[in-house]
């Protein structure tokens, strides 16, 4: 470490994100006395607003992304600093910036967030999205393209193939279904018919979080241009800046370069093999192209022998959690999935350091009924929990694992449909002791209950099923179902009433 410490901050937030500005507001309302720094590497940073519990383990809120002098003007006590972190000296207890400047911090909590697992770096035209500058690249590329490869089958991939339109899509899965994260094959088949049908102009209602940034104007159709928001603003970083949330396509076009409307294909049960640059395509030219003449800027060839051309790929294939400037000469424990190892307070190996949202790994054991995904909800979820840790350690107070940990709760929107996943939605982790009940109405509703031993551990809703409370309260109380059998699940049963 080079320079002399500025100053010593009581708490050290690291992220602009819903992580890092909850954990924030939670530290600067309950210590308005004490130095609280905000360290990001862009200019805005995401706010929660009209948060709203709309029952024991679901929340709906928006998020808006705001310049950070909005937080400044409300906690006075906040020190926002425009520079990413460089490096981190747990035995001193203090940040480097990458301007050089160091300072000391009494609690820190690393809230960095991830960035998109690409297929590779070395080629331009495999593209990310995951903060406001990667869907400007996107939809650059996208305004010319005639064709693209989406690569992934979890919470991005399912959003594009659904709002890209005049423009081919070739969707490659590793899976024999679509949407493997967040449902099974029978809601996969569910959806389908929406890949093939015209989206409907109007969205339907529909409850969900939503995503607004200050301008321009929503509902407006949105064109990035290069000048706002842009790294123009920050010569010289490369940080990533916060992920993109509920909504975020909306009103942004997604338009690419032809007059159809909606053209998918889905290659199952796939990986890419190998990707070329149309150079080395012609070099290596012993592929046979499918479906195709022409020369296109990228090649994928994909583990089923298929080789398709195309303007760019979206490798939407998850995320690695932004680690690396803490890491280095520290001892900090990471998990498989990359990200830093933190116990059912939100710490760290490290004395004094914590870490909440997409950055961390929750390494404590789980409720039976709740498991990490890398969400909005989660983020702000462990952002504020950070915050209430890291304010019970400095007041000597014992704190317990918040409840929201208690149960997974997810509320969210896939081809236009609502869709809340409660719980073990998948069976995850259940081996062969479990059964499912499911109930489906084609273009309306698919409902899936997961049972083990006559218990319910979760569920599946798509559509406006108003069942999620209910359900909510069943597998919270545990109660032994046995009895109702298929009823369970009988259109014809109000069940809300029957359980009251
Ligand atoms: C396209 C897209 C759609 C999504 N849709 C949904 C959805 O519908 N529902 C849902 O629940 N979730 C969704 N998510 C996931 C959700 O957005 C994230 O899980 C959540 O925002 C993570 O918040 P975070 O604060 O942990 O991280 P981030 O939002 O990534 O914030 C990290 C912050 O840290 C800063 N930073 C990074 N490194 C440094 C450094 N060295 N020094 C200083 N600052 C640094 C960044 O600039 C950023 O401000 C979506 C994500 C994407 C990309
Ligand atoms: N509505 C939502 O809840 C929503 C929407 C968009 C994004 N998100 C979140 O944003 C983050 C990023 O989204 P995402 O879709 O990139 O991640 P994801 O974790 O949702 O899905 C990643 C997908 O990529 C696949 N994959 C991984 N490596 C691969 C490889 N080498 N080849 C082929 N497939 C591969 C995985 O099997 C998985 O299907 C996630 O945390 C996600 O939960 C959530």
């Amino acid at each position: 470490m080079e320079g002399k410490k500025e100053k010593t901050f009581k708490f050290v937030i690291v992220g602009g994100g819903i992580a890092g500005v909850t954990c924030v507001e939670q530290l600067s309302s309950q210590f308005p006395s004490e130095d609280v720094a905000l360290f990001t590497a862009g200019p805005l940073i995401k706010a929660v607003t009209n948060y709203k519990q709309v029952s024991r383990t679901m929340e709906e809120f928006d998020v808006e992304e705001k310049p950070s002098s909005v937080l400044e003007e409300k906690f006075p006590n906040l020190t926002v600093i425009h520079s990413a972190v460089k490096s981190l000296h747990t035995h001193s207890h203090c940040v480097e910036t990458a301007d050089g400047r160091v300072f000391g911090y009494k609690k820190l909590c690393i809230c960095s967030g991830a960035r998109p697992k690409l297929l590779t770096q070395e080629n331009p035209n495999v593209l990310g999205i995951r903060d406001t500058d990667s869907v400007q690249v996107f939809q650059k590329h996208l305004s010319k393209a005639r064709r693209i490869v989406i690569v992934g089958n979890g919470g991005i991939a399912l959003e594009l193939v659904y709002e890209v339109k005049g423009c081919e899509v070739i969707w490659a899965v590793k899976d024999k279904a679509i949407g493997n994260t967040f449902f099974d094959a029978g809601a996969a088949q569910f959806l389908i018919p929406s890949l093939e049908a015209n989206k409907a102009e109007v969205a339907g209602p529909c409850k969900r979080l939503r995503y607004t940034m200050e301008e321009p104007a929503p509902d407006a159709a949105q064109t990035f241009t290069a000048d706002k928001y842009s790294r123009g603003q920050n010569p010289g970083t490369v940080e990533p800046g916060s992920a993109l949330g509920p909504d975020w396509h909306r009103g942004i076009e997604l338009q690419g370069a032809e007059q159809v409307s909606h053209r998918v294909s889905v290659e199952y049960q796939c990986e890419v093999e190998q990707i070329f640059t149309s150079e080395e395509f012609l070099l290596s030219s012993k592929q046979t192209l499918e479906a195709d003449t022409g020369s296109w800027p990228v090649y994928v060839q994909l583990t089923n022998g298929k080789t398709f051309g195309c303007d760019f790929v979206v490798s939407a294939t998850g995320v690695i959690p932004n680690t690396e400037p803490f890491v280095h000469g520290n001892n900090f424990l990471l998990a498989d999935d990359g990200g830093l190892q933190v116990d059912d307070h939100m710490r760290t190996l490290q004395p004094d350091v914590y870490a909440a949202g997409d950055v961390c790994t929750a390494c404590w054991e789980h409720s039976p009924l709740w498991q990490q995904m890398r969400l909005w909800t989660q983020a702000r979820q462990m952002g504020w929990y950070a915050g209430r840790c890291m304010a019970a350690d400095v007041l000597s107070e014992s704190i317990e694992l918040d409840f929201c940990f208690e149960l997974f709760s997810h509320v969210t929107k896939f081809f236009n449909y609502k869709v809340v996943l409660l719980g073990k939605f998948n069976a995850q982790g259940l081996g062969s002791d479990h059964e499912l009940l499911v109930r489906c109405t084609k273009g309306q509703e698919y409902v899936k209950v997961v049972l083990s031993r006559g218990r319910m551990v979760g569920a599946v809703l798509i559509g406006e099923t108003d069942l999620e409370e209910t359900f909510e309260n069943l597998i919270l109380n545990q109660m032994d179902l046995t009895s109702y059998g298929e009823e369970l699940l009988n259109p014809n049963i109000d069940i809300e009433d029957y359980f009251d």
